[in-house]
């Protein structure tokens, strides 16, 4: 978000030289007349023409007058005191301050013009400016042309849109008003005001329409100014989102938050979002090393969550769903009949498939280099995954494990690099280390998240390394974190939590749950808790609250982490098993 004041100062330089001769009409800066039809908004009608003295100087001496007239020369943003003498290359114009009002100059300390004569010649000129329409920001533009007491827009979200010739110019797409009900008669003239003070930077000028009443949260445009186009493409954190405004839910004050929570996320682990939108939480997620499985109501949102993930090339490690967030969880976690823990066979062959990928990958980048496979299985003890009262460990401590394996990796290369381990393929040779494979196993079964890490190192002395997560298929035997943005109604969806989680298949510690709401003065953190608790039927321990923003004076909008209770969750029958659950 932006303030009026400073978004359009910048882009009035622009237009100053433009208007500099514009027609020079008396103006006072006072109020100009209520408009409400922005064709009949006068630019002219802006003009102030100053009448001004100057000091005309050789060039070579402006540093020097600068510094003995600071405080009496021409002071306003984005017009400089010192310019071009039209009548010589010599010299210059030294624009003085309104303050002077004598050709004289007794308005400056004598001590200072008598230093700057005994250097060179000077000599008072008259000097004319026109301060235009161009000139004055939006805010003093508005306040000239809405009723007086009317208070000007303070703020307007601005979405950015990127290409290279964005990015050059600092070009922004839509600017997205929420023009309140007293202004809306003067929305044209606002619109227009805003439109030319900020184009090119932002070509399309919108207001929202009444309050966001859908189920997809989409609030509803009127194109105000500029092109009617509403797809365009924004940046957060080096992730690129394409969407239409006008189909799907955006909000660009959520970047932080967005951010905040991905930054508690591992690579490694495995996320659900379950209001994904078109992927704000998703995507980076995706991008930190996560496997992510997407849903949102809305299918506009899950063409553009798909179209993000072929943008930012995340697409092998999100799976996309359209459909009801309750449906999708219970889908996501029915296992498949038939399935069972992976026995230590099925896991060779699945470790082998991806070696012989990753050497056809490989050949074909790396025609004519020594290829060696060594496939390592890292025995971590048993114990390195349990607290030392049995239970599993936070997925947080997971890297660790996955850095214990590479350190052994490094061990191995160390010995000399040849080494044939639990009786899988083989090993060719020697020079050179590609790739290896570990794979970090909980005593022989597969292990959710730590499926496989894949090290590839080039041998030279810069090493590089370089590590991909490949990830268990299986969200009934793992997830790390749910996302429930959708904080009008996302606590009412907890109680798809209970007895979600089949003792039987999961494997690991409990997920933890990122469950957005929004809090009245009438409401508090622990009334939150409590209908929490009532939907999970069971009691939460240490939640956390995070303020995300204001969303009126007397609404806030929070995000409640904690860890999902195991007596909330856990069911010990199989009670959800379907022949062919979610495609995954
Ligand atoms: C507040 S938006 C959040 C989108 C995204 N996570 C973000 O941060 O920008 C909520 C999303 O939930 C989706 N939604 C609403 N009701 C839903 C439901 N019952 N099941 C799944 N998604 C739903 C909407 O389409 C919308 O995209």
């Amino acid at each position: 978000m932006q303030s009026f004041m400073n978004s359009f100062r910048c882009c009035c330089c622009n237009y100053l030289k433009k208007f500099i001769d514009a027609k020079r009409i008396d103006f006072n800066g006072g109020f100009l007349g209520v408009l409400k039809d922005s064709a009949m908004l006068d630019e002219s009608k802006f003009d102030v023409h100053l009448k001004l003295w100057a000091l005309r100087i050789p060039r070579e001496f402006c540093k020097v007058a600068t510094k003995l007239l600071n405080g009496h020369m021409l002071d306003r943003p984005r017009i400089k005191p010192i310019t071009e003498d039209p009548s010589s290359e010599k010299t210059r114009y030294v624009i003085l301050s309104e303050r002077v009002q004598d050709p004289d100059l007794s308005d400056i300390p004598t001590q200072n013009l008598d230093e700057l004569k005994k250097l060179c010649t000077i000599e008072t000129v008259p000097y004319s400016l026109t301060l235009g329409y161009s000139y004055w920001g939006a805010d003093h533009v508005l306040k000239q042309v809405l009723p007086p007491g009317l208070e000007v827009p303070s703020s307007f979200e601005t979405i950015v849109k990127y290409s290279v010739l964005d990015i050059l110019f600092g070009f922004c797409h839509i600017a997205h008003l929420n023009i309140p009900d007293e202004l809306l008669p003067y929305k044209d003239v606002i619109a227009k005001v805003i439109y030319d003070k900020n184009h090119p930077r932002i070509q399309t000028i919108v207001n929202k329409v009444g309050s966001i009443a859908n189920e997809f949260r989409v609030p509803k445009f009127e194109v105000l100014a500029g092109k009617p186009d509403m797809v365009t493409e924004v940046k957060q954190y080096g992730a690129t989102f394409k969407l239409d405004y006008g189909l799907v839910y955006w909000n660009s004050r959520l970047e932080h938050e967005h951010i905040r929570l991905v930054n508690k996320f591992r690579q490694g682990e495995i996320i659900c979002d379950m209001f994904a939108g078109i992927g704000p939480f998703a995507i980076p997620a995706t991008q930190k090393g996560c496997l992510v499985y997407a849903n949102d109501l809305n299918p506009d949102s899950i063409h553009y969550l798909k179209v993000n993930a072929d943008i930012n090339k995340v697409n092998n490690s999100l799976h996309a769903y359209n459909m009801d967030a309750r449906v999708f969880m219970s889908q996501l976690m029915a296992v498949p009949i038939g399935e069972s823990k992976l026995d230590a066979s099925a896991l060779g062959s699945a470790v082998k498939g991806s070696i012989e990928e990753g050497m056809k990958a490989n050949f074909k980048e790396r025609n004519a280099v020594i290829y060696l496979i060594l496939l390592h299985l890292v025995e971590l003890p048993r114990n390195s995954l349990c607290s030392p009262e049995g239970e599993n460990i936070s997925p947080m401590n997971k890297e660790s494990n996955v850095g214990a394996a590479e350190r052994s990796l490094k061990a191995v290369r160390k010995d000399g690099g040849c080494m044939f381990l639990l009786g899988f393929d083989f090993l060719m040779f020697v020079n050179k280390i590609y790739v290896s494979l570990i794979f970090v196993t909980e005593n022989g079964s597969s292990k959710g998240t730590d499926a496989h890490v894949a090290v590839k190192t080039n041998g030279s002395k810069n090493k590089r390394l370089k590590t991909s997560v490949s990830f268990s298929d299986k969200p009934w035997e793992h997830f790390d974190h749910v996302i429930m943005n959708l904080p009008a109604s996302a606590l009412q969806f907890l109680d798809v939590f209970r007895g979600l989680i089949q003792k039987k298949y999961w494997k690991g510690s409990l997920p933890w749950i990122h469950c957005y709401c929004f809090i009245r003065s009438n409401e508090t953190q622990e009334s939150v808790v409590s209908e929490a608790e009532s939907l999970l039927n069971a009691k939460i321990h240490e939640p956390l609250f995070h303020r995300v923003r204001d969303v009126a004076p007397n609404k806030a909008m929070y995000c409640l982490s904690f860890q999902l209770p195991e007596e909330a969750c856990i069911s010990e029958e199989i009670t959800n098993t379907v022949p062919g659950s979610v495609d995954r």
